[in-house]
Formats: structure tokens, C-alpha cells, sequence
């Protein structure tokens, strides 16, 4: 067998992970609390408004990086980013890489009103149940990580929630799979999860193959306004951010920067 990829290995602890979960709320019982939570938010509706979408990341660690910041408070790093103009929170709450928790999901939830992003490494349908019923309104689907069938089953379950999914793709043939599944929001993720090399040429590469009506997300290596330019000149709806905004010192200062430039009169803007 090959040596196993970053991914491999946090997929193996994420398995690990929700078959814990799992033995202490059954399948059904999630399932349940998932159809009860409050209404999902329309993720993919606020990525097209006006300009281009910051999504603010709440990231502790990564795999590449090691430990980034510490945030004490969640909700307050939410409420910063959502006052500096965030379209969207992402929530890292992957535990072993990433230091992230569903906690820190539900205190995010708690804090702001726009949407909220699950990002993880969903390998199964709890995890999407799990994602709803602590109030997310988005959740990540990594390709990469999913066999087509299971991709396909992944992206109806997490609509037939009324949540909507970010599928991320890397190369040209994930973001043909991506479109095949369905796929109405692409992300494409300049870090390649398998090496952990970041290209931010990448997004350039794939965005212009996408139909008109996909709404297109760069993904990482933005670290200041002159990156969110390049992307939205790449055809760019949206952008994730995450180191950038968490070792900053003033999170709100550094999204609402972003949102001004990205929301300039003069900042490209795919026509739909
Ligand atoms: O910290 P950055 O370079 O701004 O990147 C954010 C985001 O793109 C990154 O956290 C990410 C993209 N896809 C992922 C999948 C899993 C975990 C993390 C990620």
C-alpha cells in the first residue's frame, strides 16, 4: 500500500471520532434533532450578494502550520468578523489537526445572526445530521476525500436539509465530479490537502470551466486585499479566509479591509 496522505490520516482520526460520537447519540436520535433545530439560513443567497463574500474562518491549528492562535472566545472572534462585514463564519471542528470543536460551532451559532459554515471532514450522513442540529447552514464536502456515490448521496442529504454544501475540489477532475454530483457551489481550495502545498494559481486554473450559474469560492493564501483582487479577477463569488484573519491582532479591522475592497465599485464581480 502507498504511504498514506495527510488527508488519509485525518480521515482515519475523524472516523475514529464520530463512531464515538456516535455510541453516545444513535444515528436516529441525531437524525431527529437535526429536522427539530431552527431553520437553516440561505448560505448560497448571501454568497451573492453584492461584491465579493468574505467567509471568516475561526481556525486554531492546521496541519501545515501548527498552532495559529489562540482563541478563548469564539463568539467573540464571530462577533468581530460579523461586525467587520463577514458574509459567512466558517468553523473549523475537526479536533485533532485543527483544534476545532462542535462547542466552538455552537457558541459561534449563539453569537451572529448571518450564516454559519460546518467545516470538517464529512465522511458520512451523521456528521451532516450532526452539522444541522447544531445550527449550521453550510457544510464542507471534500471530493478528494469522497468516493462519486457517496459525494452524490452526501450533497441530496445536505439539501434535502435545507442546508447548502461548499464542495471542494483541487483539480479539474474534482471540479468536473463536483458538477456531477450536482454541485451549486464550488470551492476551489488552493491548499492541496494530500501535500499541504498551497498554489493560489490554482483557482485560476479551474474557476473558468465552471457553468455561469456555479457560484465560485477561493479557498486559503488570502492574506490582504491584494489577494482578494486577484481572485475576483479570476472570477471569484466569494473568499475563505482563515490565518490571515486569525493572526491578525484586530479581526474585525482585517475582514472589514477585505469587504471594502471587495466590495469597491472597481473590484471584478462575475456577471450572472
Ligand atoms: O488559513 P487560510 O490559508 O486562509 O485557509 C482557509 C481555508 O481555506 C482552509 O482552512 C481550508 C480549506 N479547505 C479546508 C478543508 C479542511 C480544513 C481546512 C480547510
Amino acid at each position: 500500500m502507498s504511504t498514506p496522505t495527510v488527508l488519509d490520516t485525518i480521515i482515519e482520526g475523524v472516523k475514529a471520532d464520530v463512531a464515538a460520537r456516535e455510541a453516545v447519540v444513535d444515528f436516529a436520535s441525531m437524525k431527529a434533532a437535526s429536522t427539530a433545530a431552527p431553520a437553516p439560513r440561505d448560505a448560497k443567497a448571501a454568497l451573492l450578494e453584492t461584491g465579493i463574500g468574505v467567509i471568516a474562518e475561526v481556525k486554531r491549528a492546521s496541519p501545515s502550520r501548527g498552532d495559529l492562535a489562540d482563541i478563548g472566545d469564539p463568539a467573540d472572534l464571530a462577533r468581530a468578523y460579523e461586525a467587520g462585514g463577514a458574509r459567512i463564519i466558517s468553523v473549523l471542528t475537526e479536533e485533532r489537526r485543527f483544534r476545532g470543536s462542535l462547542a466552538d460551532l455552537d457558541e459561534v451559532r449563539a453569537a451572529v445572526d448571518i450564516p454559519v459554515l460546518r467545516k470538517d471532514f464529512i465522511v458520512g450522513p451523521y456528521q451532516i445530521h450532526e452539522a444541522r442540529a447544531h445550527g449550521a447552514d453550510m457544510i464542507l464536502l471534500i471530493v478528494a476525500a469522497l468516493e462519486q456515490n457517496v459525494l452524490a448521496a452526501l450533497l441530496d442529504r445536505t439539501e434535502s436539509l435545507g442546508m447548502t454544501a461548499l464542495v471542494e475540489v483541487h483539480t479539474e477532475e474534482e471540479a468536473d465530479r463536483a458538477l456531477q454530483a450536482g454541485a451549486g457551489v464550488v470551492g476551489v481550495n488552493a491548499r492541496n490537502l494530500k501535500t499541504l502545498a498551497v498554489d493560489t494559481d490554482t483557482f485560476a486554473r479551474i474557476a473558468p470551466g465552471l457553468p455561469t450559474e456555479t457560484v465560485r469560492v477561493a479557498e486559503s493564501g488570502v492574506r490582504g486585499t491584494a489577494d482578494l483582487l486577484a481572485y475576483a479577477g479570476a472570477g471569484a463569488d466569494a473568499v475563505l479566509v482563515g490565518e490571515g484573519l486569525v493572526t491578525s491582532g484586530d479581526p474585525r479591522a482585517a475582514v472589514s479591509e477585505l469587504v471594502t475592497a471587495g466590495t469597491h465599485p472597481s473590484c471584478p464581480k462575475p456577471a450572472r
